[in-house]
């Protein structure tokens, strides 16, 4: 929330790419986009950001990086300048002509995902001051300890069904 609030101070709308759409019900992405796309909206809301400014759009993964950056053009709204803390990411558009700024890192010791998801996983309630009550709430909704114990479990695995 507070890397895109800090953007929405320096652009006047923000499209939230919400990348490896195609992926679920797996250790390193639980959620499905819709369901990620439910818990970005409550946190905005909940802080306060105004929804009209904020574009959220689900993107699957491509297999060509070279033209991953043409791929994502053709699901995106025009855009001038593109916002992310990934390096790769940064190459990539940077190499096809946009303008990339290195977005901000908040506590970054504190706000990683994995860590998040481990401690749910060893049942660590610590977890919850580190997404934002609105999200919490939605994690608890969606069984999300369940969930991951489930898919650590090796129970998700495609290849065994
Ligand atoms: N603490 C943070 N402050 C600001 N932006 C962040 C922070 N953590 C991640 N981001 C941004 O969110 C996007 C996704 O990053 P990334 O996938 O590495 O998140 P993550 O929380 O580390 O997830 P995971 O642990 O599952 O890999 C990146 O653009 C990154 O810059
Ligand atoms: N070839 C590809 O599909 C490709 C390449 C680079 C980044 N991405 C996506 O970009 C995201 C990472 O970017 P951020 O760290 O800025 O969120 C990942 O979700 C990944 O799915 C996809």
């Amino acid at each position: 929330m507070k890397a895109i609030q800090h953007i929405l101070g320096e652009v006047d709308e923000l499209v939230i790419v919400v990348g490896s759409a195609q992926f679920n019900y797996s250790e390193k992405d639980p959620f499905t986009a819709g369901e990620r796309v439910l818990m970005l909206r409550a946190a905005l809301k909940e802080a306060g950001v105004d929804l009209g400014r904020v574009i959220i759009i689900p993107l699957n993964n491509f297999e060509n990086n070279h033209s991953w950056v043409k791929y994502l053009e053709s699901y995106v709204p025009p855009f001038d300048v593109a916002y992310t803390g990934n390096q790769f990411v940064a190459m990539l558009l940077r190499n096809a002509g946009y303008r990339v700024v290195q977005q901000p890192l908040f506590s970054r010791d504190i706000y990683v995902s994995t860590l998040v998801r481990k401690k749910m996983m060893d049942g660590d309630e610590t977890w919850r001051e580190l997404v934002p009550p609105s999200v919490a709430k939605i994690l608890d909704e969606l069984k999300s300890v369940e969930r991951l114990r489930v898919i650590s479990a090796g129970e998700a695995d495609p290849l065994k069904w």
